[in-house]
Order: C-alpha cells, then sequence, then structure tokens
C-alpha cells in the first residue's frame, strides 16, 4: 500500500450530530411556539422561520445523527461518545465538543445531572466506560491521566488547581501544542476522575465569581489520557491515546446581548475565539483557501489537532426549539453542517518517545530489583555489608520474594525489639563486667540497632513507593472480560443495525427520486384545465422556494455581515494599538537604535515569540529583579557582570539615552570608563533584594540628571518652553 493510500485510509470526516432540547417551562409559561422538528431516521432537522409567509418551507438539514427532545442520555452517548472512547482506548486520539447558543444544552450533553444516573452526561459516562474497558482487558497495563482547564478571554487556567495563575501555550515539534505548567493527575478509578469533575467544576465557579465572569462565557476542555502497554511475541507495545471533553462558550453572536463599551470588548473578544474556530472550519473545507488561521486564537490552537489532524472528532451542535430562537438556531445548524465536511486522518500513537508507562515500568523493576537484591532466598533482610555474598544466590526480579520480605519486615521489627530489650537486660545483669566494657557493648549494640532500623526504614520506604507505583498501572481480568466482550458485540449490533437502516433510508429516497422523475417524464395530461392546474400548483412550489431561497441569501448576508462587523471591530482597535506603538518608537526611540533592536530579534517558532538572546540583561526585566530571589541573584552576579561587559563590547538591548544638544546619544558612550563601574552596578541592582521602584513610566534614565532633564529631587521639570528644550529627537515639539 503506498504512503498516500494509507493516508487516505484513515482520513474520516468530523462526525456532526444535532441535539434539540425540549421547551423548557419558561418559554412554555411564555406560550413560545416550537419551529424545530426532528426526524431522527432520516438524520434531519428542519426549521420553520416564524416570521416567514405560509408558503415558506421549512429550512432542512441533514446530519449524521439528530436527537429529538425527548433522547435518553444514554442514546446520546452511544450514538456519538462510545465509538470515540472505543478508538481512544485502542490509541486514537479523540474530542467530543458541544457548540451551540447558551442555555441549548451543552453542559447537559457533555455533564448532566449526577443523580438520578439515567440524566449523567458524555463526561460522567466516559469514565464508567474507561475503567469498565480497563477491567475487562487482562494482560494489558493501562496508565490513565487527566488534566482540565478553562480558555476565558484568551487566558488559560487550570481548574485543578486552586490559584488562578494564567498558563501559556507552548508548542514542540513533534508533539505539537500544549500548555506549559498544566497539572496532569494520575488516576485509577472513575470515581477519582468523579471526583476531579467535581473539583474543576468548583474551581470553575469560583474563578468565576472572583473575575466577575458567567463560566458559560468560558470554554473548558477536560482531557484523559490512556496509556497502554500489550505485551506482544514477548515484547511491549506501547499505545497512547488522548479524549478532549470540549464544552465551548455560549455561541450567540455578542451584539445580540446587549453588552456594551467594555462588556462588549470583552464579549468580542470571547466571541474571537468562536470566530476564529469558523474560520478554520470554512479554510479548512475550502479547497481554494492556502491557509487555515489556527494560530489565530488560543482555542483553535488547542483544538488544532481536532479539527483536520490526527484525531476522531464528533461535534455535538445544540439547538433550543423556541420561535424567539430562530435565527441562532439556523446559525448553529450553518456552523455545524460546514464542520461536517472537514477530514481528518487519525492514526494510533504507537509506541511514543515520552509514554509515561514506560518510564512506570522501568522504575518499577528498578525498586523491585533494588528490594530483591537485599533479601536472601527465605525473605531474610540481608545487612549491606552481607550483600555482595548474597547476591550470589537470589534471583533478581523477584515479586514473591517482595511480598515475603513485606511479611519478614515486620515480623523481624518485633523481634529485633525483643532482642534488644533481653540483651541490655543481659548485660546489666553481668555483674562481672566492668562499667567500661559494659558501657562499650552498650553502644556497639546501639550502632548496630541504628544501622538496622536504618536499613529497614530505607526498604519499607521502597516498598512503599514501589506499591504507590503499582497501584497507578492497572490491569484487569478474565471476568470482567467476557462480561465487556458481550457488551461490545451487542454495541457492534446496534451499529450494524442503524447502518443497514441508514442505506436502506437512502435507497428509499433515490427510488422515490426516480419515480418522481420518471412520473414527470411520462405525465400525459387528460386536458389542457388538468394541465394549467398541476402547472400552476408547480409555479406556487418554485415561488416558495425561490422566496426560501431569498429569505436564506438575506440571513446569510445578515450572518456574515455581523461576522465582518465584529472582524472590522477587532481589526480597528489592533489599529489602534498599532499606531500607539507607532507613535511611541517614532518620537522615542531614535531610527538606528530602532533597526539594530529589530535586527537582533529572534523569532521563536516554538513559543510563537519574539525574543532576544540576554533578554534578561534588558532595562525591564532588570527592574523587575527585586522580585527574584536572593539565592538565585547571587548566583547570577558573577555571571551578570561578565555578560554586561561582553554585551558592552558587542552592543546590547539594554541601552539608555541622554537627551542632548545634539540628539539622543548612547549614555554609556558619554564615559567609557564608566561603562565597567555600571555593569557591576548593574549587576549589583540584579542581585540586590530590594531596590528602589521606578514608577510606571520612569525610566531607568530619569533617574540622572541629564542635559535639560531633571530630575524630580531637583526643583526643576521639564516644560514645553522651547528655550529650555533640548533639540533632542524625543523632546522635541511637534510642529
Ligand atoms: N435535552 C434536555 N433535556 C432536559 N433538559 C435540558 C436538556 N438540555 C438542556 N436542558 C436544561 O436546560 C438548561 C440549560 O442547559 P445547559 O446549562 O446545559 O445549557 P448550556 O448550553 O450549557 O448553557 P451555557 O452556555 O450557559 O453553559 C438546564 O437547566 C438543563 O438541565
Amino acid at each position: 500500500m503506498s504512503k498516500q493510500e494509507k493516508h487516505n485510509k484513515n482520513e474520516e470526516c468530523v462526525k456532526v450530530v444535532v441535539r434539540c432540547r425540549p421547551l423548557n417551562p419558561k418559554e412554555k409559561e411564555d406560550g413560545r411556539t416550537q419551529v424545530v422538528f426532528v426526524n431522527p431516521q432520516r438524520g434531519e432537522i428542519s426549521v420553520t422561520n416564524p416570521k416567514g409567509d405560509q408558503a415558506e418551507a421549512p429550512k432542512v438539514f441533514t446530519f449524521d445523527s439528530t436527537f429529538e427532545p425527548e433522547v435518553e442520555q444514554e442514546t446520546v452517548y452511544k450514538n456519538t461518545a462510545y465509538p470515540i472512547v472505543e478508538s481512544v482506548l485502542e490509541g486514537y486520539n479523540g474530542t467530543i465538543f458541544a457548540y451551540g447558543q447558551t442555555g441549548t444544552g451543552k453542559t447537559h450533553t457533555m455533564e448532566g445531572k449526577d443523580e438520578p444516573k439515567h440524566l449523567r452526561g458524555i463526561i460522567p459516562r466516559t469514565f464508567d466506560h474507561i475503567f469498565r474497558s480497563i477491567k475487562g482487558t487482562p494482560n494489558v497495563q493501562f496508565l490513565v491521566r487527566v488534566s482540565f482547564l478553562e480558555l476565558y478571554n484568551e487566558e488559560i487556567r487550570d481548574l485543578l488547581q486552586k490559584n488562578i495563575k494564567k498558563l501559556e501555550l507552548r508548542e514542540k515539534p513533534g508533539s505539537g501544542v500544549y500548555v506549559k505548567d498544566l497539572s496532569t493527575f494520575m488516576i485509577q478509578d472513575q470515581e477519582e476522575l468523579r471526583e476531579k469533575l467535581l473539583h474543576g467544576r468548583e474551581n470553575r465557579a469560583v474563578g468565576a465569581t472572583q473575575m466577575n465572569q458567567d463560566s458559560s462565557r468560558s470554554h473548558s476542555i477536560f482531557s484523559i489520557t490512556i496509556e497502554r502497554c500489550d505485551i506482544v511475541n514477548g515484547e511491549s507495545h506501547i499505545r497512547v491515546g488522548k479524549l478532549n471533553l470540549v464544552d465551548l462558550a455560549g455561541s450567540e453572536r455578542q451584539s445580540k446581548t446587549q453588552a456594551t463599551g467594555s462588556r462588549l470588548k470583552e464579549a468580542i473578544n470571547i466571541n474571537q475565539s468562536l470566530t476564529t474556530l469558523g474560520n478554520v472550519i470554512s479554510s479548512l473545507i475550502d479547497p481554494k483557501a492556502t491557509h487555515v488561521p489556527y494560530r489565530d486564537s488560543k482555542l483553535t490552537r488547542l483544538l488544532q489537532d481536532s479539527l483536520g489532524g490526527n484525531t476522531k472528532t464528533v461535534m455535538v451542535a445544540n439547538v433550543g426549539p423556541a420561535d424567539f430562537n430562530f435565527d441562532e438556531t439556523i446559525s448553529t445548524l450553518r456552523y455545524a453542517h460546514r464542520a461536517k465536511s472537514i477530514q481528518n486522518h487519525a492514526k494510533i500513537n504507537e509506541d511514543p518517545k515520552d509514554a509515561m508507562i514506560r518510564q512506570f515500568q522501568e522504575e518499577i523493576a528498578k525498586l523491585k530489583q533494588q528490594l530483591a537484591s537485599s533479601v536472601d532466598k527465605d525473605g531474610n533482610i540481608v545487612m549491606e555489608a552481607e550483600v555482595i555474598q548474597v547476591e550470589k544466590v537470589i534471583t533478581i526480579n523477584d515479586d514473591e520474594k517482595v511480598k515475603l520480605l513485606q511479611q519478614k519486615l515486620e515480623q523481624e521489627k518485633s523481634e529485633v525489639e525483643k532482642k534488644y530489650q533481653s540483651e541490655v537486660k543481659k548485660i546489666e545483669e553481668d555483674k562481672k563486667l566492668q562499667e567500661k566494657e559494659k558501657q562499650q557493648l552498650l553502644q556497639q549494640l546501639m550502632d548496630k540497632e541504628e544501622r538496622e532500623q536504618k536499613q529497614r526504614e530505607q526498604q519499607e520506604k521502597l516498598l512503599k513507593k514501589l506499591q504507590k507505583m503499582q497501584e497507578k498501572v492497572i490491569q484487569g481480568d478474565e471476568i470482567m472480560q467476557k462480561a465487556l466482550e458481550k457488551e461490545r458485540e451487542l454495541n457492534k449490533a446496534q451499529q450494524e443495525l442503524q447502518q443497514r437502516k441508514d442505506r436502506e433510508r437512502q435507497i428509499a429516497e433515490q427510488i422515490k427520486k426516480n419515480e418522481d422523475l420518471a412520473l414527470e417524464i411520462n405525465q400525459k395530461y387528460r386536458s389542457q384545465a388538468e394541465e394549467a392546474q398541476d402547472k400552476t400548483k408547480r409555479i406556487k412550489a418554485l415561488v416558495g422556494r425561490l422566496k426560501q431561497i431569498e429569505g436564506e441569501n438575506r440571513e446569510l448576508n445578515d450572518f456574515y455581515g455581523s461576522e465582518i462587523e465584529q472582524l472590522q471591530e477587532r481589526r480597528r482597535d489592533l489599529q489602534k494599538e498599532l499606531k500607539l506603538k507607532n507613535l511611541i518608537l517614532e518620537y522615542f526611540i531614535p531610527e538606528k537604535e530602532l533597526e539594530r533592536l529589530q535586527l537582533r530579534a529572534i523569532y521563536n517558532e516554538e513559543l510563537d515569540e519574539w525574543m532576544y538572546p540576554f533578554i534578561h540583561l534588558a532595562g525591564n526585566l532588570i527592574r523587575n529583579s527585586e522580585e527574584r530571589k536572593e539565592q538565585e541573584q547571587e548566583m547570577k552576579f558573577q555571571e551578570d557582570v561578565e555578560e554586561i561587559l561582553k554585551l558592552e563590547e558587542e552592543g546590547h538591548p539594554n541601552v539608555f539615552f541622554v537627551y542632548t544638544e545634539e540628539g539622543p546619544i548612547r549614555e554609556d558612550d558619554i564615559d567609557p570608563e564608566q561603562r565597567k563601574k555600571k555593569a557591576v552596578a548593574q549587576a549589583r541592582k540584579q542581585s540586590a533584594k530590594k531596590r528602589p521602584t521606578s514608577k510606571p513610566g520612569q525610566s531607568a534614565t530619569s533617574k540622572r540628571p541629564l542635559s535639560g532633564v531633571k530630575n524630580s529631587n531637583n526643583s526643576s521639570t521639564v516644560t514645553a518652553d522651547s528655550d529650555n528644550y533640548p533639540k533632542a529627537k524625543g523632546l522635541q515639539p511637534k510642529k
């Protein structure tokens, strides 16, 4: 099979399903009408325009699956998440994300209610599914890890940590985008996973209150990584699958939420990630597109692999049934419809270099070896001095021996205690011994006891570590295997039945289409009146269709119009910001220096940031040095002096200017002799714990009296008086 064929074989489209929730009590009370109707057999959803005239036909969309308001959570799980979780257990990456307007049931679909159990959503059902499968897979070792993050206003927060520290995105060639310092926890069963979900939810609510935000305006990603190690022909074979469970922020267009001022800006920012998600989807399905704007938002960077990458993805689009949501419902369905055409190419992640299960296995083997080498064949502890002799007779890596050792340790502890007491007694009773001798013996005995105690403690520590590590590696058994096989067979049969039904549906549709066509061709009119009647009917239907298309065009124009408006607003903001930066650069940074700085800057692809070598020696960072730890500063002091001196020779980015009659001059060019002193002083400043803080905007140069510019400690200050004004570029009044 060629590489291209292999690649095509892995290709599969993003699966898109739509779920409509029931009318809620408030909507019923308000007398709202239902305009959304679902036909799960045909995978269709139709929406009637409440403002359209009677001739306007409902808009019909077809998806991989559609779910009616009454659908059970279990049915949703079986049809959406089940196959993805099965794939993740095999070593594929999987993503399930919920999209839709606020209040349409995204959280209900993803999380549901804890009790009663039948209301549990996709995430808790995933937990049970994973551990049921693991327990039913004997002879395979598994390691499960979890992380939970929130993305709000383009900032990432760890939901499994109490502090609301912002986290950064990083990119590693080969392994893709990851969140630096995001905490990950090893999990042993579904209860632990549930605890993490609850913990994250609590932190999300607390964080939302602290930041005066509403959780429905943030996105959350709950990630479960499953590593498995199978033994194939005596060799270990590792596979790693990662499952992302994503609850997106409400997709409603923010201009409709009546937010104003800073709230609107924040809302636009939040929507920006969803707009970018939409743009990414559009680019992925547009054969002419040459660029996919993943980098335009953190959300799309995090979901990069899920859209067009190495992941099996399911999108659950949620809609409300009521008339007043018509516009948003149509917008959600269009968004979802576009996503249907995205092609992913998922493959099993085999033997990744950084698999944690391999590190665990190696560490466990090492611990077992250490422990086994310190016991003899009967499980007796061998003291250090005797190890060499004993190592010859024992077999390393003996599980039985480790168990034996555990029992022996307990037993020996009490025996030694007794022995020690009796020996002390014996010595004390021995009247013939001189006091000195007695003391010596006692001391020897105590030393021996201390050595043995240390050895025992060491072994206990190793045992505990070994037990802990072994607990993390989970393994199934044969009893559960039978039940799991039955369950899988049943699900497979159900899926096959569904596929057969789909095929039959498609064939029936095709037959009907052909029949209609044949009827049309063969139609013979018995009278002119009949022909006129029939043609009028057809014209009416065509007019209805025309009106529907016109309506759709208007809606599309409105939809894209408001998207463009938002993008333009963002562009205006960015331009304003750019103008400010340009103004500062133009008037306060001399052109030559700017050029030098631009030349020195290096773009770091991995961090997606511009950087300077030795940036820690640049002015702004030096001012922050007081926050650094004293210890770190001391160590760096000598290093910094040397660096500064070295950089002084080459020209470094930490440049201060003196504005003189001749224009801006590098401060250090004035007195070369002072340069050396300054380097030491500068490094000292870095290492000094306390340092007078400069006010924001006050540059390091403002502490020195400069020609024409006086420090605030001196009575004279800078005025706009042109006589006092130096002719340096930065301080010249603008003509
Ligand atoms: N299919 C459903 N059946 C019954 N109740 C539902 C269904 N979907 C949603 N609900 C109820 O509707 C309300 C809103 O749902 P939910 O909080 O899941 O919406 P959401 O889309 O996550 O909103 P947000 O974007 O604000 O987080 C909840 O009370 C939920 O229990």
